[in-house]
C-alpha cells in the first residue's frame, strides 16, 4: 500500500509537513534518506541505522544488477531480507549510474546500451527492465527509468532528452504491475530551461504517478540555479504527492529543498565525507585529522547527542583515522547521519511549530552559511 498525507504547509514558505505509510512502515516528511547503494549504507548495520533514527534508505538498480546480480537477491527473498532491513527501501531506475558510471554507452529509444564498469561486459537496460529488476529487489518506492541529463547542455540536447524520458516514464507505468507492494515515481526532466521543466512536468503529472522526483539536479550547477528551477518546478507537482529532490543532501541544500516545497531527498555526501574525517557540526564542517584536535577530548559537537559524540572525543576520533582504524569512519558516519537525520527532525518540528525560516536562519548562522 502507499499513502501521502499532507499535514501542513507554511504560511510564509512552500515548506510542508507530510507522511508517507508503505507496507514496511512510515516516513515522516521532510525526510533525509540515507544510501545504501550496494545494499548497506557503508560501515552500518541496520540495527545502528534505527538507533540514528533512519526511517528508510536506498539502494541502487544498477549496482546490484551488476553484483550479486538479481538471480541471488530473488533467491533471498529480495532486498529486504537479504539486507536484513525491515523499513522501507527506495531504489533509483539506474538510469543516473549508467550515465555517470559506464562509459561509451549508447542511448536508443529502445534502452541503453552500456558496459559495466566492473569488467567491461556489455550491458543493455531498458525501461522494462528497470522495472523488472526493481520488482526482484522489491523495494517498496521505485524509479521510472530516465535520462539524467548533462549539465551543462543545450536546449536541443535536453528538449530531446526529456521527450525520451518522457515515452520511457509511459512504458514503465505500463510495464509496472506490482503496484499494491511497489509505488512508481516519475521523474522530472528539462535540465535548466524552464519551458522544458514546464513541458516535462504537466506531462508526467498527466501521466498520474504516485509521487514525482525532480531529476537532472544536483549534478554541478550552482546552487542559486538549482534553487531557481527547483522553486520553478514545484509549483507544477500536486500538492497531494511527494516531491522527491533526488541527490540533495548538505545542510543548505536540504533547508533550500524543503522552503522550496520538497518533501524528501537523498545524498551519498554525509557518508562520503564521514570516511575521509570530515564531520558536520552546529558552527560548521571540521576536518578530525587536523593536528588542532590531538589534545582536543571533547565531543566531535557539543550539542549532539548521537552515540558517537555520547562516548568519544575528538583526540580520540582523531587517532582513529590517523592510523586508519575503521572504527573512525564508523563513529563519523553515525555521527554526520545522525546530525542530518536530527536536523530534518527539528525541521519537521519547525514546520508544525510556525517558525521555520527562523530555524533556518538561526542554523544558518550558527553554521556558518551567508
Ligand atoms: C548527486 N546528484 C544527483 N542528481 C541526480 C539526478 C538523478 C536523476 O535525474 N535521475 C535518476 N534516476 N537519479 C538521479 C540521481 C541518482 C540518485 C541515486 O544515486 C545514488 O547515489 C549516488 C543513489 O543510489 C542509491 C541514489 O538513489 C536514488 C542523482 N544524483
Ligand atoms: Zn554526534
Amino acid at each position: 500500500m502507499f499513502k501521502f498525507e499532507l499535514l501542513k504547509t507554511a504560511k510564509d514558505s512552500k515548506a510542508r509537513l507530510g507522511k508517507i505509510t508503505t507496507n514496511h512502515g512510515e516516513i515522516e516528511t521532510p525526510i533525509f534518506m540515507p544510501v545504501g547503494t550496494r545494499a548497506t549504507v557503508k560501515t552500518m548495520t541496520p540495527d545502528e541505522l534505527k538507533e540514528i533514527g533512519s526511517q528508510i534508505i536506498l539502494s541502487n538498480t544498477y549496482h546490484l544488477f551488476l553484483r550479486p546480480g538479481t538471480e541471488i537477491i530473488e533467491k533471498a527473498g529480495g532486498l529486504h531480507k537479504f539486507m536484513n532491513w525491515d523499513k522501507p527501501i527506495l531504489t533509483d531506475s539506474g538510469g543516473f549510474q549508467v550515465f555517470s558510471l559506464s562509459d561509451n554507452r549508447k542511448i536508443t529509444e529502445e534502452g541503453v546500451h552500456f558496459r559495466s564498469h566492473i569488467d567491461g561486459s556489455k550491458m543493455f537496460i531498458s525501461p522494462e527492465k528497470s522495472i523488472d529488476i526493481q520488482n526482484i529487489l522489491g523495494s517498496d518506492i521505485i524509479m521510472a527509468f530516465d535520462e539524467c541529463a548533462p549539465y551543462p547542455a543545450s536546449h536541443e540536447y535536453i528538449d530531446n532528452s526529456m521527450r525520451r524520458t518522457l515515452r520511457w516514464a509511459e512504458r514503465c507505468k505500463e510495464h509496472h504491475k506490482n503496484t499494491d507492494n511497489q509505488t512508481l515515481f516519475g521523474i522530472i526532466q528539462g535540465g535548466m530551461y524552464k519551458d522544458l521543466r514546464e513541458i516535462s512536468a504537466r506531462e508526467m503529472v498527466d501521466m498520474d504517478f504516485k509521487g514525482y522526483s525532480i531529476g537532472g539536479l544536483s549534478v554541478g550547477e550552482p546552487i542559486d540555479l538549482m534553487n531557481d528551477i527547483l522553486d520553478f518546478t514545484t509549483d507544477f507537482m500536486p500538492e497531494s504527492k511527494p516531491r522527491y529532490l533526488m541527490g540533495v543532501g548538505s545542510p543548505d541544500y536540504l533547508f533550500e529543498a524543503v522552503e522550496r516545497g520538497v518533501d524528501m531527498a537523498d545524498c551519498v555526501l554525509p557518508t562520503r565525507i564521514a570516511r575521509n574525517g570530515t564531520v558536520l557540526t552546529h558552527n560548521g564542517k571540521i576536518a578530525i585529522k587536523n593536528a588542532l584536535y590531538k589534545e582536543d577530548f571533547s565531543a566531535l559537537d557539543k550539542e549532539c547527542d548521537c552515540y558517537t559524540c555520547r562516548n568519544f572525543s575528538k583526540a580520540y576520533i582523531r587517532h582513529l583515522f590517523n592510523v586508519d582504524e575503521i572504527l573512525g569512519m564508523r563513529l563519523a558516519t553515525i555521527h554526520n547521519l545522525y546530525f542530518l537525520l536530527d536536523m530534518m527532525k527539528n525541521i519537521r518540528e519547525s514546520i508544525r511549530g510556525d517558525y521555520f525560516l527562523e530555524y533556518k536562519d538561526d542554523f544558518y548562522k550558527k553554521y556558518g552559511y551567508k
